[in-house]
Protein backbone atom coordinates (compact mmCIF):
# COMPACT_ATOMS: atom_id res chain seq x y z
CA UNK A 1 0.00 0.00 0.00
CA UNK A 2 1.34 3.47 -1.09
CA UNK A 3 0.45 6.05 1.36
CA UNK A 4 1.30 9.11 -1.63
CA UNK A 5 -2.13 7.37 -3.55
CA UNK A 6 -3.91 8.52 -0.61
CA UNK A 7 -2.92 11.69 -0.90
CA UNK A 8 -3.73 11.64 -4.73
CA UNK A 9 -7.05 10.21 -4.06
CA UNK A 10 -8.61 13.13 -1.73
CA UNK A 11 -11.38 13.49 -3.34
CA UNK A 12 -12.36 9.94 -3.08
CA UNK A 13 -11.09 9.96 0.68
CA UNK A 14 -13.12 13.54 1.03
CA UNK A 15 -16.14 11.92 -0.53
CA UNK A 16 -16.05 8.13 1.91
CA UNK A 17 -15.41 10.39 5.15
CA UNK A 18 -18.19 12.87 4.14
CA UNK A 19 -20.86 9.77 3.78
CA UNK A 20 -19.67 8.08 7.04
CA UNK A 21 -20.11 11.20 9.13
CA UNK A 22 -23.48 11.85 7.47
CA UNK A 23 -24.74 8.42 8.35
CA UNK A 24 -23.70 9.12 11.99
CA UNK A 25 -25.22 12.65 11.82
CA UNK A 26 -28.75 10.76 10.24
CA UNK A 27 -28.46 8.37 12.91
CA UNK A 28 -28.24 10.59 16.05
CA UNK A 29 -30.88 13.30 14.42
CA UNK A 30 -33.04 10.33 14.23
CA UNK A 31 -33.50 8.72 17.24
CA UNK A 32 -32.28 8.82 20.89
CA UNK A 33 -30.17 6.02 23.02
CA UNK A 34 -31.80 3.30 24.56
CA UNK A 35 -31.35 1.71 27.49
CA UNK A 36 -27.58 -0.50 27.61
CA UNK A 37 -29.27 -4.08 28.83
CA UNK A 38 -31.59 -3.64 25.68
CA UNK A 39 -28.85 -3.69 23.20
CA UNK A 40 -28.52 -6.83 21.31
CA UNK A 41 -24.53 -7.16 21.44
CA UNK A 42 -24.03 -9.85 18.71
CA UNK A 43 -25.64 -7.85 16.12
CA UNK A 44 -23.73 -4.97 17.03
CA UNK A 45 -20.52 -6.97 17.01
CA UNK A 46 -21.70 -8.54 13.26
CA UNK A 47 -22.83 -5.15 11.99
CA UNK A 48 -20.16 -3.38 12.97
CA UNK A 49 -17.52 -6.06 11.42
CA UNK A 50 -19.48 -5.07 8.58
CA UNK A 51 -18.57 -1.07 8.60
CA UNK A 52 -15.41 -1.50 9.51
CA UNK A 53 -14.18 -3.81 6.93
CA UNK A 54 -15.88 -1.86 4.23
CA UNK A 55 -14.20 1.20 5.27
CA UNK A 56 -10.26 -0.98 5.28
CA UNK A 57 -11.54 -2.35 1.73
CA UNK A 58 -12.14 1.40 0.50
CA UNK A 59 -8.89 2.31 2.34
CA UNK A 60 -7.13 -0.74 0.90
CA UNK A 61 -8.47 0.39 -3.06
CA UNK A 62 -7.51 4.17 -2.46
CA UNK A 63 -4.03 2.99 -1.79
CA UNK A 64 -3.26 0.58 -4.62
CA UNK A 65 -5.36 1.62 -7.33
CA UNK A 66 -4.42 4.31 -9.60
CA UNK A 67 -6.92 7.13 -10.67
CA UNK A 68 -9.45 6.27 -13.19
CA UNK A 69 -13.12 5.16 -13.45
CA UNK A 70 -12.34 1.78 -12.19
CA UNK A 71 -11.14 3.12 -8.77
CA UNK A 72 -13.68 5.85 -8.54
CA UNK A 73 -16.55 3.34 -8.70
CA UNK A 74 -15.37 0.47 -6.44
CA UNK A 75 -14.69 3.75 -3.78
CA UNK A 76 -18.49 4.86 -4.68
CA UNK A 77 -19.71 1.74 -4.75
CA UNK A 78 -17.87 1.01 -0.95
CA UNK A 79 -18.86 4.25 0.65
CA UNK A 80 -22.56 3.35 -0.14
CA UNK A 81 -22.19 0.43 1.52
CA UNK A 82 -20.48 1.91 4.33
CA UNK A 83 -23.37 4.52 4.65
CA UNK A 84 -26.04 1.12 5.08
CA UNK A 85 -23.44 -0.23 7.34
CA UNK A 86 -22.98 2.74 9.54
CA UNK A 87 -27.13 3.03 10.08
CA UNK A 88 -27.71 -0.28 10.45
CA UNK A 89 -25.12 -0.29 13.41
CA UNK A 90 -26.47 2.73 15.09
CA UNK A 91 -29.80 1.20 14.82
CA UNK A 92 -28.77 -0.87 17.31
CA UNK A 93 -28.03 2.00 19.70
CA UNK A 94 -31.19 4.30 19.00
CA UNK A 95 -34.73 4.00 19.08
CA UNK A 96 -36.89 6.15 16.07
CA UNK A 97 -38.27 9.58 17.82
CA UNK A 98 -40.97 9.92 15.08
CA UNK A 99 -43.84 7.75 14.76
CA UNK A 100 -42.39 6.77 10.65
CA UNK A 101 -38.94 5.21 10.93
CA UNK A 102 -37.61 7.07 8.00
CA UNK A 103 -33.88 6.13 8.75
CA UNK A 104 -34.70 2.13 8.24
CA UNK A 105 -35.85 3.63 4.60
CA UNK A 106 -32.21 4.42 4.01
CA UNK A 107 -30.70 1.41 5.43
CA UNK A 108 -30.68 -1.16 2.67
CA UNK A 109 -31.14 1.07 -0.54
CA UNK A 110 -27.59 2.67 -0.44
CA UNK A 111 -26.40 -0.67 0.06
CA UNK A 112 -28.34 -2.24 -2.69
CA UNK A 113 -26.89 0.44 -5.21
CA UNK A 114 -23.43 0.13 -3.65
CA UNK A 115 -23.26 -3.54 -4.85
CA UNK A 116 -24.81 -2.80 -8.13
CA UNK A 117 -22.36 -0.15 -8.80
CA UNK A 118 -19.42 -2.62 -7.32
CA UNK A 119 -20.69 -4.94 -9.48
CA UNK A 120 -20.50 -2.50 -12.59
CA UNK A 121 -16.70 -1.50 -11.19
CA UNK A 122 -15.62 -5.60 -11.17
CA UNK A 123 -16.69 -6.11 -14.49
CA UNK A 124 -14.36 -2.80 -15.61
CA UNK A 125 -11.75 -4.19 -13.43
CA UNK A 126 -11.54 -7.73 -15.03
CA UNK A 127 -11.44 -6.16 -18.41
CA UNK A 128 -8.44 -3.83 -17.23
CA UNK A 129 -7.12 -6.94 -15.91
CA UNK A 130 -7.26 -9.29 -19.44
CA UNK A 131 -5.73 -6.06 -20.96
CA UNK A 132 -2.94 -6.03 -18.12
CA UNK A 133 -2.07 -9.89 -18.69
CA UNK A 134 -2.06 -9.33 -22.64
CA UNK A 135 1.05 -7.15 -22.19
CA UNK A 136 2.41 -9.56 -19.28
CA UNK A 137 2.27 -12.55 -21.54
CA UNK A 138 6.17 -12.19 -23.37
CA UNK A 139 7.14 -11.31 -19.95
CA UNK A 140 6.03 -15.08 -18.52
CA UNK A 141 6.27 -17.90 -20.14
CA UNK A 142 3.53 -19.88 -18.21
CA UNK A 143 3.39 -19.23 -14.60
CA UNK A 144 3.81 -16.03 -12.34
CA UNK A 145 6.78 -15.88 -9.83
CA UNK A 146 6.60 -11.78 -8.74
CA UNK A 147 9.77 -12.02 -6.55
CA UNK A 148 12.01 -12.86 -9.48
CA UNK A 149 11.22 -9.71 -11.16
CA UNK A 150 14.11 -7.23 -11.79
CA UNK A 151 13.09 -3.65 -10.84
CA UNK A 152 15.00 -1.68 -13.43
CA UNK A 153 13.70 -3.45 -16.92
CA UNK A 154 10.38 -5.03 -14.93
CA UNK A 155 11.57 -8.31 -16.84
CA UNK A 156 12.10 -12.06 -15.00
CA UNK A 157 15.27 -12.29 -13.75
CA UNK A 158 17.64 -15.12 -15.17
CA UNK A 159 16.41 -17.49 -12.19
CA UNK A 160 13.30 -17.63 -13.87
CA UNK A 161 14.61 -18.25 -17.29
CA UNK A 162 16.49 -21.04 -16.72
CA UNK A 163 13.42 -22.37 -14.26
CA UNK A 164 11.70 -21.62 -17.70
CA UNK A 165 14.04 -23.50 -20.34
CA UNK A 166 14.28 -26.32 -17.57
CA UNK A 167 10.99 -27.20 -17.64
CA UNK A 168 11.41 -27.19 -21.55
CA UNK A 169 13.92 -29.47 -21.60
CA UNK A 170 12.26 -32.19 -18.76
CA UNK A 171 8.49 -31.89 -21.05
CA UNK A 172 11.46 -32.66 -24.29
CA UNK A 173 10.16 -28.87 -26.36
CA UNK A 174 13.11 -28.32 -28.55
CA UNK A 175 13.88 -24.31 -28.63
CA UNK A 176 16.42 -21.12 -29.87
CA UNK A 177 18.34 -19.23 -27.23
CA UNK A 178 19.53 -15.53 -28.30
CA UNK A 179 21.79 -13.76 -25.75
CA UNK A 180 21.85 -10.24 -26.39
CA UNK A 181 24.74 -7.92 -24.96
CA UNK A 182 24.59 -4.00 -25.25
CA UNK A 183 27.96 -2.92 -26.85
CA UNK A 184 29.78 -0.17 -24.61
CA UNK A 185 27.24 -0.09 -21.95
CA UNK A 186 29.85 1.68 -19.38
CA UNK A 187 29.85 4.36 -21.70
CA UNK A 188 26.55 5.51 -21.20
CA UNK A 189 26.94 5.47 -17.51
CA UNK A 190 29.68 7.21 -17.93
CA UNK A 191 28.43 9.81 -20.05
CA UNK A 192 24.89 9.99 -18.51
CA UNK A 193 24.51 8.52 -15.52
CA UNK A 194 23.32 5.63 -13.58
CA UNK A 195 19.76 6.64 -14.01
CA UNK A 196 20.00 7.38 -17.28
CA UNK A 197 21.60 3.75 -17.65
CA UNK A 198 18.91 2.08 -16.13
CA UNK A 199 16.23 4.11 -18.10
CA UNK A 200 17.62 3.04 -21.73
CA UNK A 201 18.07 -0.31 -20.00
CA UNK A 202 14.61 -0.10 -19.41
CA UNK A 203 13.70 1.20 -23.03
CA UNK A 204 15.62 -1.56 -24.69
CA UNK A 205 13.80 -4.56 -22.64
CA UNK A 206 11.19 -3.09 -24.25
CA UNK A 207 11.70 -3.25 -27.45
CA UNK A 208 12.65 -6.50 -27.05
CA UNK A 209 9.33 -7.08 -26.12
CA UNK A 210 8.24 -5.69 -28.81
CA UNK A 211 10.15 -8.06 -30.86
CA UNK A 212 9.26 -11.22 -29.50
CA UNK A 213 6.11 -13.69 -29.94
CA UNK A 214 3.76 -14.30 -27.46
CA UNK A 215 5.29 -17.55 -26.68
CA UNK A 216 8.61 -16.64 -26.29
CA UNK A 217 10.23 -14.87 -23.19
CA UNK A 218 13.05 -12.61 -22.90
CA UNK A 219 14.37 -12.21 -18.92
CA UNK A 220 17.17 -9.75 -17.89
CA UNK A 221 20.18 -12.07 -17.83
CA UNK A 222 22.70 -9.96 -15.86
CA UNK A 223 23.77 -6.10 -16.09
CA UNK A 224 23.49 -4.90 -19.63
CA UNK A 225 22.89 -8.84 -20.96
CA UNK A 226 19.95 -10.09 -21.74
CA UNK A 227 18.05 -13.52 -22.64
CA UNK A 228 15.56 -14.90 -24.69
CA UNK A 229 13.91 -18.38 -25.16
CA UNK A 230 12.13 -18.92 -28.32
CA UNK A 231 10.09 -22.42 -27.71
CA UNK A 232 9.49 -24.37 -31.13
CA UNK A 233 12.03 -22.24 -33.19
CA UNK A 234 14.95 -23.31 -35.61
CA UNK A 235 18.14 -21.73 -35.60
CA UNK A 236 17.64 -20.12 -38.61
CA UNK A 237 14.45 -18.51 -36.92
CA UNK A 238 16.65 -17.02 -33.84
CA UNK A 239 19.42 -15.38 -36.36
CA UNK A 240 16.40 -13.73 -37.98
CA UNK A 241 15.04 -12.70 -34.87
CA UNK A 242 18.60 -11.34 -34.09
CA UNK A 243 18.92 -9.54 -37.29
CA UNK A 244 15.63 -7.83 -36.41
CA UNK A 245 16.63 -6.96 -32.85
CA UNK A 246 19.70 -5.68 -33.95
CA UNK A 247 18.25 -3.56 -36.33
CA UNK A 248 15.25 -2.29 -33.96
CA UNK A 249 17.78 -0.97 -31.54
CA UNK A 250 20.28 1.10 -33.73
CA UNK A 251 17.81 2.89 -35.58
CA UNK A 252 16.26 3.85 -32.05
CA UNK A 253 16.98 7.55 -30.77
CA UNK A 254 17.56 7.63 -27.19
CA UNK A 255 16.91 10.41 -25.18
CA UNK A 256 18.82 11.02 -21.92
CA UNK A 257 17.29 13.68 -20.13
CA UNK A 258 18.86 17.15 -19.44
CA UNK A 259 21.07 16.62 -22.61
CA UNK A 260 20.18 18.11 -26.14
CA UNK A 261 21.56 14.88 -27.83
CA UNK A 262 20.37 11.41 -29.39
CA UNK A 263 22.17 8.11 -28.06
CA UNK A 264 22.76 5.28 -30.49
CA UNK A 265 22.91 2.12 -28.97
CA UNK A 266 23.73 -1.06 -30.62
CA UNK A 267 23.82 -4.46 -29.34
CA UNK A 268 25.70 -8.12 -29.88
CA UNK A 269 24.17 -11.39 -29.82
CA UNK A 270 24.47 -14.65 -30.51
CA UNK A 271 22.31 -17.72 -30.90
CA UNK A 272 22.14 -21.58 -29.88
CA UNK A 273 19.95 -24.59 -29.45
CA UNK A 274 18.45 -25.33 -26.30
CA UNK A 275 20.38 -28.75 -25.37
CA UNK A 276 18.47 -31.48 -23.78
CA UNK A 277 21.24 -33.09 -23.00
CA UNK A 278 23.11 -30.85 -20.85
CA UNK A 279 21.87 -28.39 -17.81
CA UNK A 280 20.61 -24.86 -19.29
CA UNK A 281 23.67 -23.46 -17.16
CA UNK A 282 25.80 -25.20 -19.14
CA UNK A 283 24.65 -24.28 -22.78
CA UNK A 284 24.28 -20.61 -21.53
CA UNK A 285 27.90 -20.32 -19.94
CA UNK A 286 28.93 -21.64 -23.96
CA UNK A 287 26.65 -18.77 -25.20
CA UNK A 288 27.98 -16.17 -22.71
CA UNK A 289 32.11 -17.23 -23.73
CA UNK A 290 30.77 -16.65 -27.52
CA UNK A 291 29.36 -13.32 -27.07
CA UNK A 292 32.03 -11.94 -25.13
CA UNK A 293 34.36 -13.45 -27.62
CA UNK A 294 32.49 -11.90 -30.61
CA UNK A 295 33.94 -8.69 -32.41
CA UNK A 296 31.34 -5.91 -32.23
CA UNK A 297 28.85 -5.44 -34.45
CA UNK A 298 29.07 -2.00 -33.72
CA UNK A 299 31.33 0.28 -34.70
N1 LIG B 1 22.87 1.75 -15.21
C1 LIG B 1 23.17 0.49 -14.92
N2 LIG B 1 24.35 -0.03 -15.30
C2 LIG B 1 24.61 -1.30 -15.01
C3 LIG B 1 23.70 -2.13 -14.33
N3 LIG B 1 24.26 -3.36 -14.21
C4 LIG B 1 25.47 -3.30 -14.78
N4 LIG B 1 25.69 -2.06 -15.28
C5 LIG B 1 26.85 -1.56 -15.98
O1 LIG B 1 26.98 -2.25 -17.21
C6 LIG B 1 28.33 -2.15 -17.63
C7 LIG B 1 28.73 -3.48 -18.18
O2 LIG B 1 30.06 -3.40 -18.48
P1 LIG B 1 30.79 -4.38 -19.48
O3 LIG B 1 30.42 -5.78 -19.09
O4 LIG B 1 32.22 -4.01 -19.53
O5 LIG B 1 30.08 -4.11 -20.83
P2 LIG B 1 30.25 -2.94 -21.89
O6 LIG B 1 30.73 -1.67 -21.31
O7 LIG B 1 28.92 -2.90 -22.58
O8 LIG B 1 31.36 -3.52 -22.81
P3 LIG B 1 31.16 -4.57 -23.98
O9 LIG B 1 30.10 -5.53 -23.54
O10 LIG B 1 32.49 -5.24 -24.15
O11 LIG B 1 30.75 -3.79 -25.18
C8 LIG B 1 29.14 -1.73 -16.41
O12 LIG B 1 29.53 -0.39 -16.59
C9 LIG B 1 28.15 -1.84 -15.26
O13 LIG B 1 28.39 -0.85 -14.29
C10 LIG B 1 22.46 -1.56 -13.93
O14 LIG B 1 21.60 -2.19 -13.32
N5 LIG B 1 22.25 -0.25 -14.26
Amino acid sequence: MKFDLLMQHSRLVIFHVSLLLMAILLSSISGEFVPLETIEWSDVIGEGSIALLTIFWTLAVIMSRPSGKVTNLLVIGLSLVTFSAILDLFDEFMAPISAVNWISLFESIPAAIGMLVMSYALYLWHLEQLALNQQLQRRELDYRWHQEIDAITLLYRGSYWKERASSLISNKVPASIIVIDVVNFSYVNAQYGIVEGNRILREIAHLLLMNIRNTDLVCRYAGDRFVILLPQTNLQDAFELINQIERSIENVAFKPSNKNVSLFTKVKSVAGRLVLTETTEHTLSKLNQELDTLGEHAA
